[in-house]
């Protein structure tokens, strides 16, 4: 039991003796804060010395996770163990990137031939698409690629898309369609040609509402241009574990790439399921994307805790969760080109360590995963900063950034540096009574107004955050940072005794929808459900919207 163990007893002694004091008196202590508590790995430089620890806090946490056998865990995941518990499954994400390409086993086979082949397949097909050898089937060259997939065969994809804007190919545009709100796939395809349109159906199970919808709505479009059944093989690949089902849909399983169910959804970007990546940045970047993730899997295993970057990030958080009763955690890269990196990080961490029974089947009794949100920089200083800042609850905050611009535009880069900086500064350093009034009476006012304005104007500060600092942000780069945060999950995960690698939770919500589409569907008796739920069904069924919109009424069909 976590709560037991004897690191959990003294970090609760130890966080009574440290609560009250506050980070800007520790950094006026000790002007080697920065020193001690950062991380450089490769290109990346890790600072977390404006968190609420001390060198005891961090020894503290780093005994909690030796008290869980983390060591174990760590090693159980790369040994390809069954450490997803309830689908008795491993989770060997790690060997997709395995750039060493030692021997990596799953029930006693070596995956890495297999993980191997399915990297030269792609590599092929990607050159095909780029040199102009693949083409439509009027002979015109692919211009455009549309990926259909939903959760973790889209998010991971979307986000490294956009993250290496600067290095996409020339001549190729990779689009994402994932929500079944028909406006999402109508859009995306107002704009293409079926003649030049490769469509990249992703999904793990092959069994997805949405993705299917989306991926036969898709091919009906493409029919509708180029006729015969038999030119879909020439735009229509299928990225899956499932065989069968790709067959079923319709699209040659020649035309397949495929994964394994040691592969989770949210951790499939390293997998085909970034071929839309390898599309849009080439196969040598997506390969160096796999060498960053690499070599963070080689630090993760061998480092110790104290200078494990993954194990730090995750300690840091459980120290706030579990003992300041942070409820949510802020991701905010300055770079515009993150802008779905917290989306992505949504998913990675809430459907891994959203949980709440361990893999011994009890119900924890201490929090597990936080809310994960944020939005970049410096736009969210203008949207939801006030509350980081002055708000009456704890939000630590992980900043992005890259340090220098893949474009040059005046001052704008330094402009974002700037600003990113002199964030983290104020939350971690706040504003005293005395600094604001004495700020007032600069600025002029009189006795009576700064007494009004004195209580409004300070900052308590104490508010934690982490800051990445890179370079440019580049393929490897951007792999170490995926994987660090994966990771940390990871590590959260072991020590709240959950599993990281299930979801049963989106299940009930699925099943239900089935029954309710049927019954909006149909005019029959609807079966037993809430008052509400019965009266939103009926007023649904009022609507006009059914012909109107199924017949397409707006054109763009
Ligand atoms: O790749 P698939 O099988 O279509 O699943 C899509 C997503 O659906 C989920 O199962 C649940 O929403 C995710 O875990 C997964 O990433």
């Amino acid at each position: 039991m976590l709560t037991q163990t004897r690191a959990w007893q003294r970090l609760q002694e130890h966080h009574r003796q440290v609560s009250g004091s506050h980070m800007r008196d520790l950094f006026d202590r000790d002007d080697r804060r920065m020193q001690r508590f950062s991380l450089q790995f490769e290109d990346l430089l890790f600072d977390f010395s404006k968190n609420r620890i001390t060198d005891q806090t961090l020894e503290l946490l780093c005994d909690l996770a030796r008290e869980c056998g983390l060591a174990d865990r760590i090693e159980g995941m790369f040994a390809g163990e069954a450490v997803n518990c309830t689908e008795g499954r491993a989770a060997l994400h790690v060997a997709l990137r395995n750039r060493s390409n030692r021997p990596m086993k799953v029930d006693g086979e070596d995956v890495m031939p297999a993980v191997n082949a399915v990297l030269t397949q792609m590599r092929s097909f990607v050159e095909g698409v780029h040199s102009g050898a693949w083409r439509g089937f009027s002979g015109e060259r692919i211009r455009d690629v549309v990926n259909i997939g939903i959760g973790g065969s889209d998010l991971g994809p979307r986000m490294i898309v956009q993250a290496l804007t600067p290095y996409h190919h020339s001549g190729l545009k990779v689009h994402f369609v994932s929500n079944i709100d028909p406006a999402d796939l109508l859009d995306t395809l107002a704009g293409l040609r079926p003649e030049t349109t490769l469509f990249l159906v992703a999904s793990k199970t092959f069994g997805t509402q949405e993705t299917l919808a989306n991926a036969h709505a898709a091919k009906d479009w493409f029919l509708r241009c180029a006729g015969d059944q038999q030119h879909v093989a020439r735009h229509f690949v299928a990225i899956s574990t499932h065989r069968q089902r790709v067959r079923d849909f319709g699209i040659d399983p020649e035309n397949m790439f495929t994964f394994w169910d040691w592969v989770g959804g949210r951790y499939s970007l390293w997998s085909a399921i970034g071929l839309s990546i390898a599309l849009a940045v080439g196969m040598q970047r997506f390969e160096e994307l796999l060498a960053g993730a690499h070599a963070v899997d080689e630090h993760f295993r061998s480092a110790p805790f104290e200078k494990n970057l993954p194990v730090v990030m995750a300690l840091l958080g459980i120290w706030y969760i579990n003992f300041f009763g942070a409820a949510s955690h802020a991701i905010v890269p300055y770079a515009q080109h993150l802008q779905r990196l917290p989306a992505y990080l949504q998913q990675a961490d809430m459907e891994s360590n959203g949980k709440t029974t361990t893999c011994e089947g009890r119900a924890v009794s201490w929090d597990t995963g936080p809310v994960v949100w944020g939005e970049p920089g410096t736009n969210g200083q203008h949207a939801f900063f006030q509350l980081l800042h002055q708000g009456s609850r704890l939000v630590p905050v992980d900043f992005l950034l890259p340090a220098c611009s893949h474009y040059a535009l005046g001052a704008h880069q330094d402009m974002l540096l700037a600003n990113c900086l002199a964030q983290a500064e104020a939350l971690m350093r706040g504003r005293t009574e005395d600094e604001v009034r004495r700020q007032l009476r600069e600025e002029g006012l009189g006795t009576a107004e700064i007494e009004r304005l004195a209580p409004h104007r300070v900052f308590p500060g104490n508010r934690p955050s982490n800051l990445f600092m890179f370079g440019k942000l580049a393929p490897r780069t951007l792999g170490s940072l995926v994987a660090l945060y994966e990771h940390k999950i990871y590590v959260q995960g072991v020590l709240w005794g959950v599993n990281s690698f299930d979801q049963w939770g989106v299940e009930l919500g699925k099943k239900l929808a089935d029954t309710i589409l049927s019954e909006l569907q149909g005019e029959g008796d609807l079966r037993e459900h809430d008052s509400s739920t019965t009266a939103l069904i009926h007023r649904v069924r009022c609507f006009p919207r059914r012909s109107g919109c199924q017949s397409g009424d707006s054109g763009q069909q």
